[in-house]
């Protein structure tokens, strides 16, 4: 008699051997003995990086010193990152720059996109949105005399069809980071404009991870962070996306001498640089920016449908794995069944969220933890296979059934 454990064994290796993507896992440097499930946080290592590092810092930084601005492409590195995370996002060359962090990027679209719609008096963002993105919307309107009203995505027209006319600025992400759900950017991107609003998408939990078409939808601004599942680094550059038909009016508000129309002439007044190039602020991470540029190349050749189709293949298997493993444990689904409503992440509440991820993690399996009681797996469909989950799913069962849970959380540091 086959039993369930060995029925989702043999489904496992039969979706891994017909998923495509199967090579590209050897372009990165998983630990052994480590199932890891929280590229979503904080990316891999990939196999293109440390090479790129060591001749980055010996031989460009080391020997080449200063020269090095112009002689290895320093200097126009945040244009030509931005633009190999362009492709990745669907926008054509010339409109993407690569550099300091999400926030920073964050706060100056936003700022910038409010700016462009004067006299509108309200932002909007979701209730649900990343913290960072609920802080800088409130300073943002703080500092323009605006509002901000919180609306889930599912009620922006709604919304807007009763205030449609006083919004300047919605700001929103595709994919809500606590549970995985996924919204339709097409659907929200145009409700937003057709009230005359400027959409802003913070794409750190897509980027890499589902086809985006920054272009084809007509977005205005976008912003996102290199390090989740553009494996960049701890602290990768963000990037920011301004559509070109805003190059000529936008004012990023934090401006530095690298974002001057002539910056080596030293002037004593700001004049923008021309299109994106004006969201350059100050003297640009160089070892990370080339970090990430090395990092991207494990995305050459890959096709982003592909890793879509990938990704929801494994987030599938792991809400099967889910129902047919944990049943009475008292765990919640809260990531959407249906695929079209689904990231790249599995997320499910249990009251011992916070042991129980210590636990996995005592035994080589790596998530993550959203307060108050999320447990959260990533998926990435570039070196995740159907076994990692599998194997994931049957840990989680062993140290519930257990109670393992409870040691585990006690002495335990910070969970990211
Ligand atoms: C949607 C979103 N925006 C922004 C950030 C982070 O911003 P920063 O990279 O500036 O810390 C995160 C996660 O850290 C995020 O999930
Ligand atoms: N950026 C992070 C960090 O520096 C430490 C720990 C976690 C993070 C994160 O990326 C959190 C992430 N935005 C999230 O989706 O929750």
């Amino acid at each position: 008699m086959t039993t369930a454990p060995h029925a989702l064994a043999v489904r496992a290796a039969a979706l891994d051997a017909a998923a495509p993507l199967g090579h590209v896992r050897e372009r990165f440097l998983l630990p052994d003995g480590v199932v890891y499930l929280d590229g979503n946080s904080l990316g891999p290592l990939p196999a293109s990086v440390p090479p790129v590092l060591d001749d980055v810092v010996h031989r460009q930084w080391g020997t080449g010193l200063i020269r090095s601005w112009n002689g290895h492409g320093w200097w126009d590195a945040p244009a030509r990152v931005g633009d190999l995370v362009g492709r990745l996002i669907g926008a054509a060359p010339g409109q993407t720059l690569a550099g300091d962090s999400t926030s920073v990027q964050l706060y100056n679209a936003l700022s910038a996109a409010a700016a462009l719609r004067s006299g509108r008096p309200l932002m909007v963002t979701d209730p649900d949105h990343f913290p960072t993105n609920q802080y800088l919307t409130d300073a943002v309107a703080r500092r323009l005399g605006l509002s901000v009203h919180r609306v889930r995505p599912t009620g922006l027209p709604a919304f807007l069809a009763a205030e449609g006319d006083q919004v300047a600025v919605v700001g929103y992400s595709p994919v809500d980071y606590r549970t995985g759900e996924l919204h339709d950017m097409a659907v929200l991107t145009e409700a937003a404009q057709r009230a005359g609003a400027l959409v802003l998408w913070d794409l750190s939990h897509a980027a890499g991870a589902l086809p985006v078409q920054v272009d084809d939808l007509g977005v205005d601004f976008a912003v996102g962070c290199g390090y989740k599942f553009l494996s960049g680094g701890p602290g990768a550059p963000a990037f920011v996306y301004v559509a070109r038909r805003h190059h000529a009016d936008w004012r990023p508000p934090v401006t530095g001498w690298n974002g001057h129309a002539d910056p080596f002439g030293l002037h004593e007044e700001y004049v923008p640089a021309r299109g994106v190039g004006r969201g350059r602020i100050g003297t640009p991470p160089v070892l990370s920016l080339l970090c990430l540029e090395a990092a991207l190349s494990v995305f050459d050749d890959v096709d982003l449908t592909q890793v879509r189709a990938k990704s929801l293949s494994l987030t599938g298997f792991f809400l099967h794995c889910t129902d047919v493993l944990l049943g009475g444990l008292g765990f919640e689904r809260v990531t959407p069944p249906e695929p079209e409503r689904r990231g790249s992440q599995v997320s499910l509440r249990h009251p011992h969220a916070y042991g129980l991820v210590r636990a996995l993690e005592d035994r080589g399996v790596i998530g993550d933890m959203r307060a108050p009681d999320l447990l959260r797996f990533g998926v990435n469909a570039l070196f995740t296979t159907h076994r990692d989950v599998l194997e994931a799913v049957t840990c989680l069962r062993e140290v519930t059934a257990k109670g393992a849970y409870v040691s585990a959380a006690q002495g335990a540091g910070t969970v990211t």
